[in-house]
């Protein structure tokens, strides 16, 4: 029997609609800042994404825009201005920036409190020692979508997460371990991957590498987070035509799976949601404001 499907955009959507909820229950509206570098097609259209959902759940939101050619002074002068306003709460430096640019260094000028992405390396500690912070929103988002689909209590199972990125898979790793699973990374290095991706209960590949797990990879009844958003050409559609696909190949593991998310529409929305609610929690820490009930749920 072919895996159900875990619907990411509507599971987003239900987020969005707590995170709305939460916004008219504070004493005033968050602000979020998004700062985009460059000309980058897919970031463009990443920011704008979250500057209308933002404004769609009710906060504030503020858009700085650097020429490709900026320099790593300017985009840190952009972060320290926005790091001083005290109107603002959350700040996000839209990645990858253009060649040249250090993204960690910028990263880490980013105000700890308002770190809504959860990148810098305060949050990151905090994370490792299982302290109240600010979590990376895509990993976040994976376990978000375990727990529809899996229900609340995750404790026990085995996860393996196939990638060791800092956006992804080692936040995802700890995450999950965060909920009493039995965590395995897997990377590149790795012997006999599908064996070691077959023990999982969870199964979540984040290595940006188009359809590369297949049904060999999976555990009959397993349930598949596909962090991977990649395109590929698609000529079937036509001439020059492209589609998007995971790191797992869809088909086959559909077949296999007790649960898979689709791509497009499982991890990627939930990347936003999960940074509109960050928002929130920020807001909520910096200004002393006690968190609304509905994002405890
Ligand atoms: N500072 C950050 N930069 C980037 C992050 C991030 O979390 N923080 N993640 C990605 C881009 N990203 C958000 O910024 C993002 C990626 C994908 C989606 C999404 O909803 N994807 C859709 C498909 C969209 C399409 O048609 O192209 C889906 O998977 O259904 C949202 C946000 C890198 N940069």
């Amino acid at each position: 029997m072919a895996a159900s499907r875990i619907d990411g955009k509507a599971i987003a959507a239900d987020v969005r609609v707590n995170v709305a909820s939460a916004v008219k229950a504070l004493p005033s509206q968050p602000t979020l800042a998004v700062i985009l570098v460059g000309e980058d097609p897919a970031s463009q259209v990443y920011v704008n994404s979250k500057i209308k959902q933002t404004e769609e759940c009710g906060m504030r939101s503020l858009h700085r825009v650097l020429p490709a050619n900026a320099t790593q002074a300017e985009v840190e002068a952009e972060i320290a201005a926005l790091n001083a306003d005290d109107e603002v709460d959350g700040i996000l430096l839209q990645l990858p920036l253009p060649k040249g640019l250090d993204s960690d260094a910028a990263i880490e000028k980013i105000s700890p409190d308002k770190d809504v992405d959860g990148l810098t390396e305060a949050s990151a500690g905090r994370l490792v020692l299982g302290k109240l912070g600010l979590r990376p929103c895509t990993p976040s988002g994976c376990v978000i979508l375990a727990k529809r689909a899996l229900g609340d209590d995750l404790s026990g199972k085995h996860v393996v997460v196939v990638g060791r990125s800092i956006l992804v898979g080692k936040p995802a790793a700890l995450l999950f371990l965060a909920e009493n699973c039995t965590v395995t990374i897997a990377h590149s290095r790795t012997k006999d991957l599908a064996a070691v991706c077959r023990e999982a209960d969870i199964l979540v590949p984040a290595v940006g590498r188009p359809q590369m797990l297949t049904g060999e990879y999976v555990k009959a009844g397993a349930t598949v987070i596909d962090v991977g958003i990649n395109r590929i050409d698609a000529p079937e559609r036509g001439e020059g035509k492209s589609r998007l696909v995971g790191d797992a190949e869809f088909s086959s593991c559909e077949n296999i799976a007790g649960h898979i998310t689709p791509v497009p529409g499982g991890v990627g929305p939930m990347t936003i949601a999960c940074l509109l609610q960050n928002t929130v929690l920020a807001a909520c820490a910096r200004r002393g404001w006690s968190v609304p009930d509905i994002l405890n749920a």
